[in-house]
């Protein structure tokens, strides 16, 4: 499989380095571009001088098998634009990663050079760096089986990939992209609060770091209901309680359906 990564960032970049250390794609397989050579070079150095690099995304497409747009979103159409041309469409199979950039925008963009386009929507988490993301899908109207494996083939060695329809992406990016920002936010809180306790800041980063792993094993592996864990956690007149109570009397839960509300793009 060749690859075109259009934008070498945080997730671009991640995308290409994780394919290239896990294997799943050889560095010479894939052709990625930036707005500015440094950013390539740094690449390069990362992943091996057999990777393609270049600043021209029109000539960045030609023979890959996926492209994948991993631009800010408000760069995303115009991208588009300038690399439609040369566009092999049907043999060429495109990908956005872009945030709140819909497939009906992407499709009506590429729609004159055209008619029988393959789009899909992928929004993985930066635990892409480590192999372990959750990447969603959205297959476009027209993408055949064949098609979502090879899409699939691209994310699946770099985490988890979960389908499901456009109207539900926001809500579930909510959860797992900005989501990561969102625990890493609670993880601060906890080191700030495990300080004034006492601990040393590694030290509690450390504990923290543990408790996760145990909260995620028993939600995951166990398969049990957050409730009924805490249930389990809170002796009556004990401890937990005391220490949930004066949370949410600070506003916790509301804090996080609040935060997890504004998360949604807006519909302009
Ligand atoms: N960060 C995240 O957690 C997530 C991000 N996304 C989406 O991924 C996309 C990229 O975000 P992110 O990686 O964070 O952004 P970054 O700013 O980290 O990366 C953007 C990349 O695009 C490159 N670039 C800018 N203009 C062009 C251009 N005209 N042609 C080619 N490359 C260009 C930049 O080059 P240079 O470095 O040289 O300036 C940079 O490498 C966004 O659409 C975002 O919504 C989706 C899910 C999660
Ligand atoms: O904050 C953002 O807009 C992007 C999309 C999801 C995570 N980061």
């Amino acid at each position: 499989m060749k690859i075109t990564v259009i934008g070498a960032g945080n997730m671009g970049g991640a995308i290409v380095r994780g394919l290239v250390a896990q294997n799943a794609v050889a560095a010479e397989n894939i052709t990625v571009t930036a707005a500015h050579a440094s950013t390539l070079d740094k690449l390069k150095k990362a992943c091996g001088q057999g990777l393609n690099t270049t600043t021209d995304n029109a000539e960045a497409v030609a023979g890959a098998d996926v492209i994948i747009l991993a631009v800010k979103p408000w760069l995303l159409l115009g991208v588009l634009e300038e690399i439609a041309p040369r566009i092999a469409f049907r043999e060429q199979v495109i990908v956005s990663v872009a945030a709140g950039v819909s497939l009906s925008q992407i499709d009506s963009t590429l729609q004159r050079y055209s008619s029988d386009r393959v789009i899909f929507r992928a929004i993985p988490n930066t635990a892409i760096s480590v192999a372990a993301s959750t990447t969603l899908l959205c297959r476009g109207d027209n993408a055949t089986d064949k098609e979502v494996e090879l899409v699939n083939a691209v994310f699946e060695p770099l985490g988890t990939v979960v389908e499901l329809p456009e109207s539900r992406l926001n809500a579930a990016m909510a959860v797992t992209s900005c989501g990561i920002a969102y625990v890493m936010r609670f993880v601060r809180a906890t080191v700030e609060g495990a300080v004034e306790l006492g601990l040393s800041p590694d030290q509690a980063l450390g504990l923290c770091i543990d408790t996760l792993a145990g909260t995620s094993a028993l939600l995951g592996k166990n398969g049990s209901h957050p409730e009924a864990e805490i249930d389990k956690v809170t002796t009556p007149g004990g401890l937990t309680i005391r220490g949930l109570n004066a949370m949410e009397e600070a506003g916790f839960s509301q804090s996080v359906i609040k935060g997890l509300r504004a998360s949604l793009p807006s519909k302009d």
